[in-house]
C-alpha cells in the first residue's frame, strides 16, 4: 500500500491566514444564497466556533420587512443549533468591491455577537474583493451589556 510520498513536505500548520481564507470562502458562498429581493443588498457571514467548525449564514429578507434577518443572525443560529456556544471569530461580506462604506454589523447584530463572544473577539469585514478591515468587538460595541450583567 502506498504511503505518503517520500520527501513530500509536511502540511503547514493551520494559521490565522488559512482560517480567514476559510471564513471568507464560507461567507461568500452563503452570500450567494442570500434572499434579498427588497434591498438587493446581499450579505454573508461566517463564524469560527469554539470547536473549530465554521458556521455560515446569509440575510433572509421578508415581504413583511421587519421580519427580515441579517446574515450574522443566521450564522449565529447555525452555530447554536450545531452545539457551539462561543464565537472565536466572525467575518462579514457585503457591499460593493472598494466601496467607501464598510458592511459592518448593525447594532442589533453587534449585541447578538456579544452574547457569544468576548471584547477581544475579531470581527473581519470584507467586500466581494476581499478583507477590508478587522475590528475587535469592544471597538464596535463598547461598554456593552452582556451575559455577565446577569451573572452568566
Ligand atoms: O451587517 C449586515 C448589514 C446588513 N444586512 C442585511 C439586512 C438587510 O437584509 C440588508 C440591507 O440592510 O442587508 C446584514 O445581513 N448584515
Amino acid at each position: 500500500m502506498a504511503g505518503p510520498e517520500q520527501g513530500a513536505p509536511p502540511p503547514p500548520p493551520p494559521s490565522s491566514t488559512t482560517t480567514t481564507d476559510a471564513l471568507i470562502a464560507a461567507a461568500a458562498a452563503a452570500r450567494g444564497n442570500a434572499h434579498a429581493p427588497y434591498s438587493k443588498f446581499k450579505v454573508g457571514a461566517a463564524i469560527l466556533g469554539e470547536s473549530g467548525r465554521i458556521f455560515a449564514g446569509c440575510n433572509v429578507e421578508n415581504a413583511a420587512y421587519p421580519q427580515g434577518q441579517c446574515a450574522e443572525a443566521t450564522a449565529i443560529g447555525a452555530m447554536v443549533t450545531a452545539g457551539d456556544r462561543r464565537i472565536r471569530a466572525i467575518l462579514v461580506i457585503g457591499g460593493e468591491a472598494g466601496a467607501e462604506e464598510l458592511c459592518t454589523p448593525c447594532g442589533g447584530c453587534r449585541q447578538r455577537i456579544r452574547e457569544f463572544a468576548s471584547p477581544d473577539t475579531p470581527i473581519h469585514i470584507c467586500d466581494p474583493a476581499g478583507l477590508r478591515r478587522t475590528f475587535l468587538l469592544d471597538r464596535l460595541l463598547p461598554d456593552s451589556f452582556g451575559p455577565t450583567n446577569l451573572d452568566f
